[in-house]
């Protein structure tokens, strides 16, 4: 024990053997907060004052709870998995399923993720014969929870208006068809079990006195509810002493503010326990000094900072390596040729990371990296191919490509809803069997309500058949998104969620361009020929080849899932204007800010090598879009970098020169939505701010087109993103 506080610097070793009180370690990005906290936990136990049993840790994510686990158990002789190591959502569950009688839940209650419990107000909705236009679910979904994370019950809001108080009733409705159901969601776990602690005294004291030490990692990231339910757990009542917090967090580190995160809570807490304790960690262990340099020099522009600085002492190492691609297809292309020079090096491919801000980025790189042969995993998100809202596109493709796939009849019938009934599905299964034949080729069995209903779905699908059959392909799948009802389904889904979904289904047309190109078609290549190939290589794409958690794979994830985890090479990849910082924050200083820590925490996850890519063009979301480099980008220090293609003026990027030849993976025809790269923006560029008539000062985030055709993409904030024709759109440069 002795030797691992002797590997500690002093304040680290100050931190880990503070007496019994609480304290609040605030510290930049790989300072060590993590590995202190698991090292006091060791500390605490070794020196008897307190056993292994009293001890409740805190993890963001269950990997880090895994992590911290194993470094504990390599310390001491202790089984790690009976301390009261894990997520909110994981000890929240073992609490209650030791007391559920007294939380009013029967053993075996169930867990519903998000899309569950998103079903399940739908099902409601329908049940309560509710217009779901009024009330979207992906919206009352919001509601609900964000209420829960409050802390508040439907019985406890405060409704000054019909629409508020329609919505609570729903909110209400939802709790009891939940309770009946015996289920519960991810904020209600935090929730019942805060209830259940507050209202049941002699368990609250028996926990209170159990859990003498209570450690937070993360903790800029908690909310509301999660702070409170540590302060009741912490107890201190009647004269008692309260369980020690030991509080680690980074202000600059926190990301989820958009999902209730309360960076506050650091304040609150240095304030209401009167912490003795705060600690500062400043050397950095993780990065080499390059790396360093540049997260502190970006996120050195917010202004809503603790404030404090890191420093190391392992030299300043790599240059930051910076790679401007033409399309992201070169961009993927190239930095999996990187990828495997490393390998080849000697690094290991669970060593190196790919992150990216929008999992839309994640295809492209996917598709590269399985036709190379390098096996990667995806981590905290699906993969592409098997995304809800991707599978039901495809499924509507298999039904052209084969009516009889039932897998996908039954996926899509009554998706989007219409109208047709359990019931009615029922008979046609009934009837299927007796018929021996697929659900499709049965409905023609079928009479009265069910014959209508189904029929006009088969009717449906007979239709997008023909109307496909002479197109090329990626206008087909547009089509099929289109008169299907799936984009506008997505569409009328406003959350986060809805409009990720849309970007999602755009991106299959982009997919499809990339087959084509890269299929040797015979021309004309018009869809149903290729259409078997193409579904076929995507079900492939999304079954195989995922590396299981013990294979050495390359990781990829979004910069969100990255948090706390550290590795030798980094790639950061789509650094342009509108995607990193994502074009929706670009309106507000705050999701500017919040943006600028996201990238603080790309950055500093690298132990060595930092790589920052971005493409001139860009095919996302079924468009090409022609981005400037990301400001993030031109806050990194020029000294600090290595550009790997020669730097461009920066400013508006430039089209690709005509002189340049397409790689053999490039689009051969334009995409359905492209337009050719020669803009005139009369006078406007791209980040610059406008002003229209109607929907107000928005800022210019890609372009399109050229002559009379030229559209830009602005986002005007509240007012939403909107392509304009230029010729018809009256813009003022402001
Ligand atoms: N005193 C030390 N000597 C050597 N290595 C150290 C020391 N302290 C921390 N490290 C190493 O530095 C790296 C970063 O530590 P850790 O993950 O605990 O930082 P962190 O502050 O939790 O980072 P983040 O903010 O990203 O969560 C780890 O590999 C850790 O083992
Ligand atoms: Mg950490």
């Amino acid at each position: 024990m002795t030797d691992l506080i002797a590997t500690l610097n002093e304040e680290q070793a100050r931190a880990v053997t503070l007496p019994a009180q609480h304290a609040l370690i605030l510290a930049g990005a790989g300072s060590g907060k993590t590995r202190v906290l698991t090292t006091r936990i060791a500390w605490l136990i070794q020196t008897g004052q307190v056993t292994p049993q009293g001890v409740l840790a805190v993890t963001f994510t269950n990997k880090a709870a895994k992590e911290m686990q194993a470094r504990l158990a390599a310390m001491l002789p202790v089984n790690p998995k009976a301390m009261w190591i894990g997520t909110f959502h994981g000890l929240c569950n073992r609490l209650l399923r030791a007391h559920h009688r007294e939380a009013g839940l029967p053993q075996l209650f169930q867990i519903l993720d998000s899309a569950d419990q998103l079903a399940a107000i739908k099902r409601l909705l329908k049940t309560l014969n509710v217009d779901d236009e009024k009330f979207p679910p992906r919206e009352l979904q919001h509601f609900i929870n964000g209420q829960k994370e409050q802390g508040v019950r439907a019985a406890a809001v405060d409704a000054f208006d019909d629409f508020t108080r329609r919505r609570v009733a729903l909110y209400a409705e939802y709790e009891a068809q939940c309770q009946r159901e015996a289920v519960v969601d991810f904020p209600e776990l935090l929730l019942r079990t805060y209830e259940l602690l507050s209202r049941n005294e002699p368990l609250r004291h028996h926990y209170q006195r159990r859990f003498r030490h209570i450690l937070t990692d993360e903790f800029q990231d908690t909310n509301k509810l999660q702070y409170q339910w540590l302060k009741l757990l912490a107890g201190g009542e009647e004269g008692e002493a309260p369980a020690c917090l030991f509080c680690v967090g980074d202000d600059d580190q926190s990301i989820y503010r958009f999902r209730g995160a309360e960076v506050g809570n650091m304040l609150a807490f240095e304030r209401e326990f009167k912490v003795p304790n705060v600690i500062r960690l400043e050397q950095n262990y993780r990065s080499c000094g390059n790396i360093l340099d540049a997260a502190n020099a970006i996120i050195a522009n917010n202004t809503q900072r603790l404030g404090k600085e890191l420093w190391t002492d392992r030299g300043e190492g790599e240059p930051i390596r910076v790679y401007e691609a033409f399309t992201d297809g070169d961009e993927a292309r190239w930095l999996v040729d990187e990828v495997q020079a490393l390998v080849r090096d000697g690094m290991l491919r669970s060593d190196i990371a790919i992150l990216y801000r929008a999992n839309a980025l994640s295809r492209g790189l996917e598709h590269q990296l399985f036709s190379a042969g390098v096996s990667y995993r995806v981590y905290g998100g699906l993969r592409f191919f098997e995304r809800q809202e991707v599978k039901h596109a495809l499924a509507y493709l298999r039904l052209i490509a084969n009516p009889d796939d039932d897998t996908a009849f039954a996926r899509v019938v009554n998706f989007p809803t219409r109208g047709i009934g359990a019931r009615s599905l029922e008979a046609l299964q009934d009837a299927a069997r007796t018929y021996n034949s697929s659900l499709y080729a049965t409905v023609s069995h079928l009479s009265g309500k069910p014959r209508a209903s189904i029929g006009a779905f088969v009717q449906l699908i007979e239709t997008l058949r023909n109307a496909t059959a002479s197109l090329p392909l990626p206008e087909a799948v547009d089509h099929v998104l289109d008169q299907s009802g799936l984009r506008a389904h997505y569409e009328s889904q406003k959350e986060k969620d809805g409009r990720e979904r849309l970007e999602n289904l755009d991106e299959i047309i982009s997919a499809a361009t990339n087959f084509v190109a890269e299929s040797e078609a015979p021309e004309p290549d018009v869809a149903h020929p290729l259409l078997a190939d193409f579904l076929a290589h995507a079900s492939l794409e999304a079954g195989d080849h995922q590396a299981d958690a013990t294979d050495d794979a390359v990781q990829l994830m979004t910069v969100h899932a990255a948090k706390g985890l550290e590795f030798d090479a980094v790639f950061l990849c789509g650094l342009e204007e509108g995607l990193f910082p994502h074009e929706n924050s670009l309106m507000e200083t705050d999701g500017l800010e919040e943006e600028r820590r996201l990238m603080y925490v790309a950055v500093t996850r690298a132990r060595q090598r930092l790589y920052v890519s971005l493409a001139q063009s860009r095919m996302l979301h079924g468009q090409t879009r022609y981005n400037m480099r990301s400001r993030f980008l031109e806050e990194i220090p020029e000294a600090l970098t290595k550009w790997l293609t020669p730097r461009t003026s920066g400013g508006q990027m430039q089209a690709r020169p005509a002189y340049f030849t397409p790689s053999p993976a490039a689009p051969r025809r334009p995409a359905v939505a492209a337009r050719a790269p020669g803009r005139d923006l009369g006078g406007l560029r791209i980040g610059q701010n406008v002003r229209h008539a109607r929907f107000g000062v928005g800022v210019i985030v890609a372009a399109e087109g050229s002559g009379s055709d030229a559209r830009v993409h602005i986002n005007f904030g509240a007012q939403g993103v909107k392509w304009l024709l230029l010729s018809v759109a009256k813009l003022d440069p402001v």
